[in-house]
C-alpha cells in the first residue's frame, strides 16, 4: 500500500525519508502548525528530496496565489486542502495550475457524510479522511466509513496511525480500501521525526 509521511521540516527528515521511500511526503504550509515550514525552507527540503518521492503541500484556507505559487515552482507536487476551502477553488486551482489535489475532510464532523459526497463529485483527485483539526494523532471511528462502502474517489487513511497499527486499521475497512495510508504523529518522538519509525512505518505498509 502507499504511504505518506507529512509535516517534514528538517534536513534530517528528508535524508530520513530518502532512505526509507514513502510514496509522498508533506510541507505543512499552515503558520499556526508546530511542523510549519516557510515556502523558503520548503523550497531548500525539496532539492534534496529523491524525486521518486512526491512532496505534498498542505494548505489551510490560504490565498489561493500563494497555493498556485507553489506549484508552479515545483516546490510542491501534489496540493492538499485542509481547511475551509470550497469547490469554486478549487475549480479555480484546477484551472491554474496541472497538479493533483488532495481535499481533507474531518470525519469528527456531523456533516462529515454530506462533506464526502460533496467532494465526491468534485475535481479533486482524491480524498483525505482524518481526525479533525490535522496533524494531532487522533484516530476516528471507522463505523461512517464502512457504512458508506465504496467511494468514488481514492482516498488517504490519515489519524492517529503509527506503524504497530496500519495493518489493523486497513483490515477494519475490507469493503472500501484506502489508496494510502498517512501519518505525522505517529512517526515522531518527542515531536520530532523518528527514522526507525518512519522505517517500520513504510515497511508495515508496503506489507498491505
Ligand atoms: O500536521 C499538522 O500539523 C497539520 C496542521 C494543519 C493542517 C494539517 C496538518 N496535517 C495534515 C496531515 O496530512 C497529517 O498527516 C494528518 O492530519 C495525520 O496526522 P496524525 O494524526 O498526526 O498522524
Amino acid at each position: 500500500m502507499k504511504i505518506k509521511l507529512c509535516g517534514l521540516k528538517r534536513i534530517e527528515d528528508i535524508e530520513a525519508v530518502n532512505e526509507a521511500k514513502p510514496d509522498y511526503i508533506g510541507f505543512i504550509f499552515a503558520k499556526k502548525s508546530r511542523r510549519y515550514v516557510s515556502p523558503e525552507t520548503a523550497e531548500r527540503l525539496k532539492q534534496h528530496l529523491n524525486p521518486d518521492i512526491e512532496a505534498v503541500g498542505v494548505f489551510v484556507n490560504t490565498d489561493i496565489d500563494k497555493v498556485i505559487e507553489q506549484a508552479k515552482k515545483q516546490v510542491i507536487d501534489v496540493i492538499q486542502l485542509h481547511g475551509e476551502e470550497d469547490v469554486a477553488y478549487v475549480k479555480d486551482l484546477k484551472k491554474a495550475v496541472d497538479v493533483p489535489i488532495i481535499k481533507a475532510i474531518s470525519m469528527t464532523k456531523p456533516d462529515a457524510r454530506q462533506q464526502i459526497s460533496m467532494w465526491e463529485i468534485s475535481d479533486v483527485d482524491y480524498l483525505l479522511l482524518d481526525s479533525g483539526n490535522g496533524g494531532t494523532g487522533e484516530q476516528f471511528n471507522y463505523k461512517l466509513l464502512q457504512e458508506i462502502g465504496n467511494l468514488k474517489k481514492p482516498y488517504f487513511l490519515a489519524g492517529g496511525l503509527h506503524p504497530d497499527n496500519l495493518e489493523n486499521a486497513v483490515q477494519q475497512l475490507q469493503n472500501n480500501q484506502p489508496y494510502a495510508l498517512d501519518l505525522s504523529s505517529g512517526i515522531e518522538t518527542n515531536g520530532i521525526k523518528d527514522l526507525d519509525k518512519i522505517k517500520k512505518a513504510v515497511e508495515a505498509a508496503r506489507r498491505i
